[in-house]
């Protein structure tokens, strides 16, 4: 490669300092690299995500990349619709942050501490209705804005807690305010959270390898692919009552009689059944070698659909 290589990346911290972490693979690498700020309608809009729609943080990205304003795209991958973009690949997956679910609540309080009837705000139907099935009597409301407007509603005393993704936090420095990491078992984080897509034209095939060979973990990568292969098979945008997680480990195989250490996925999936507000939430689970990423990513989306998954399409949950 030779050149400034431009990566797009909208304005917020957190994709800002999201954009950072691939600058400084490639600059470490002996690349030089420039930043471009680019203002998405999810920026500008003030509607509640849920009504905008998906990709509304990612398309004027790929529209850059497209024109060929910029070479490298840097999203947050749970922002990205699950549709393939003719002309443009993931060209990396990187190691991926914590993908679970934060609160960030008063007074240092846990989802258990809280009161019946305290306030907790989330603008997304997968954690309001992950929340509800709690059954601790909390009152889930709807809140937009960055990472900053979300947690200032709890320090103004408006809401009593907010649940946020735990990597968005990470990366804007501001773990430490988080009062408790949510376990998975109590809630799924949104398919891809916590990692990051680094695309590019398919028609830059230097770039592609190069942003592959410096950036690329295989087991984000195998992860996503099974996540995203559930919110693809469900056929329910970014808004919808989804989660998945993918835990990579490693196991021994030694069935021929010698010992291998092979990496294995264990896939966990949650939908809501299409009964409206407050509709069950409903569980799947599924494991298999890491090469087998998106049959199990399909295998848990059609056990939810059998259980009821989706029933009736309505968002806003
Ligand atoms: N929907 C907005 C969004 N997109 C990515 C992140 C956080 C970082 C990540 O999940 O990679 C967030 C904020 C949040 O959900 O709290």
């Amino acid at each position: 490669m030779t050149g400034t290589i431009r990566i797009g990346t909208r304005a917020s911290t957190l994709a800002l300092a999201q954009a950072r972490t691939i600058a400084d693979k490639l600059e470490s690498a002996g690349h030089t690299v420039e930043t471009v700020r680019i203002s998405t309608s999810g920026d500008r809009s003030g509607a509640p995500v849920t009504e905008i729609g998906v990709g509304v943080f990612t398309s004027a990205l790929r529209e850059a990349l497209h024109a060929g304003d910029i070479d490298v795209a840097v999203h947050s991958y749970k922002d990205l619709p699950t549709a393939e973009e003719p002309g443009l690949v993931v060209a990396a997956v990187p190691e991926r942050e914590d993908p679970r679910d934060v609160l960030v609540a008063r007074d240092g309080l846990t989802l258990g501490e809280l009161p019946a009837g305290a306030v907790v705000g989330t603008g997304s139907p997968r954690r309001a209705c992950q929340l509800r099935a709690l059954g601790l009597g909390l009152e889930v409301t709807g809140i937009r804005g960055n990472i900053d407007t979300r947690m200032r509603k709890v320090a103004d005393g408006e809401m009593d807690g907010v649940v946020l993704a735990r990597a968005g936090l990470a990366r804007v420095g501001r773990l430490d305010e988080a009062t408790e990491t949510i376990d998975p078992i109590q809630m799924l984080p949104a398919p891809a959270q916590g990692a990051l897509a680094v695309e590019c034209r398919s028609a830059d095939v230097e770039l592609e390898q190069l942003l592959r060979d410096s950036a690329e973990d295989s087991s984000a990568r195998a992860a996503v692919v099974a996540e995203r292969a559930v919110l693809a098979t469900l056929e329910a945008g970014c808004s919808a009552p989804v989660g998945a997680l993918a835990d990579v480990v490693s196991d021994i195989d030694d069935t021929d009689g010698v010992a291998h250490t092979v990496m294995r996925i264990l896939l966990r999936g949650v939908a809501a059944s299409g009964e409206s507000d407050g509709g069950e939430v409903l569980r799947a689970s599924a494991t298999g070698d890491l090469s087998e990423a998106e049959f199990l990513g399909k295998k848990v989306a059609a056990e939810l659909l059998d259980l009821g998954a989706g029933a009736s399409k309505s968002l806003g949950m």
